[in-house]
């Protein structure tokens, strides 16, 4: 390894640094409330890979890949807040472009596909991987680009919530993709805020709240890509969305889906 590369795992390598002072509350730790704010990637994924089992295994085991890519999110974030080195930079960068691009090929139904794709799935995943192979690399040339170009997932993935929720009848689905939405505006409030308006505003856990509501967002956004991919590709398996631990919970419970059997009917209330 060169001794540049070397510079790069060395703490406050980032060129980026975000409102929170820089070891105040630990002297280990850069950004103490940065870095302990992404433990709700530890704590909702894990929840969700054992709600989604029957997806799992009706639907397909891509989704596990979703979740799991969402904790390795909330350690590189961990790991870059901790540090603010450009290898942290960096893991936590490319782990959210992993992250989009698993859930585009997990759950965009096959109707957005062209017919190449259409009849073949697989085709469709080898060139996401393919893609994700590129966009890796192309990240390592300027990432101080990467921010900006990561928000550009945000337009086919608010994209699709809204065109699919115009279509849907079930009011849960609506609820949680409306909360998901709401959720997002105000995440990138906040980080828009600790980026440029540090120097105005003085308020140092922006960022913090940033990584619980994206974290919220992305996660409710993407039952709703799930809700829509099974109620596309298996519509005799009745999806519909329930929340944990209790369907009673719609605010504050977790949303998931299920898959019925054919006699009862898709989105049932409650
Ligand atoms: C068909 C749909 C395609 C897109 C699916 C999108 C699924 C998104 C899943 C997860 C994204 C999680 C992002 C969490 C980031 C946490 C780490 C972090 O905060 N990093 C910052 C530094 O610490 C860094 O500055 C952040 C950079 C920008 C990230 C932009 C992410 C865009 C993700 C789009 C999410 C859409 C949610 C839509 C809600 C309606
Ligand atoms: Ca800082
Ligand atoms: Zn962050």
């Amino acid at each position: 390894m060169s001794e540049s590369l070397w510079s790069d795992f060395m703490p406050l390598s980032s060129q980026v640094d975000w409102c929170e002072n820089n070891y105040v509350i630990l002297p280990i730790v850069a950004e103490f409330w940065n870095t302990v704010s992404n433990s709700i990637f530890f704590i909702i994924p894990p929840i969700l890979m054992y709600l989604f089992q029957q997806y799992a295994r009706q639907i397909g085991k891509s989704v596990y890949v979703v979740w799991t890519l969402l904790i390795i999110v909330g350690a590189g974030s961990m790991y870059f807040h901790s540090t603010l080195s450009l290898v942290g930079q960096l893991i936590d960068e490319i782990a959210i472009l992993w992250v989009c691009l698993a859930a585009l090929a997990t759950w965009l139904p096959s109707k957005y596909l062209p017919e190449f794709y259409k009849y073949d799935r697989r085709r469709f995943h080898a060139s996401v991987a393919l893609a994700a192979f590129f966009a890796t690399l192309m990240a390592l040339v300027k990432p101080e680009m990467n921010h900006g170009l990561l928000f550009l997932f945000g337009i086919p993935a608010i994209g699709l919530l809204v065109v699919e929720l115009r279509k849907c009848t079930c009011p849960h689905v609506i609820h949680v993709g409306i909360m998901s939405s709401i959720w997002w505006f105000v995440a990138v409030c906040c980080w828009v805020a600790d980026r440029f308006l540090c120097h105005l505003l003085h308020f140092p856990y922006l960022h913090s709240a940033w990584h619980i509501l994206v974290c919220l967002a992305s996660y409710m956004a993407c039952v709703c890509y799930a809700y829509f991919y099974a109620s596309y590709e298996v519509p005799e398996q009745f999806p519909r969305l329930r929340f944990w631990p209790h369907d009673r919970h719609t605010w504050f419970g977790i949303p998931y889906v299920s898959l019925m059997v054919a006699s009862v009917k898709s989105c049932k209330s409650f």
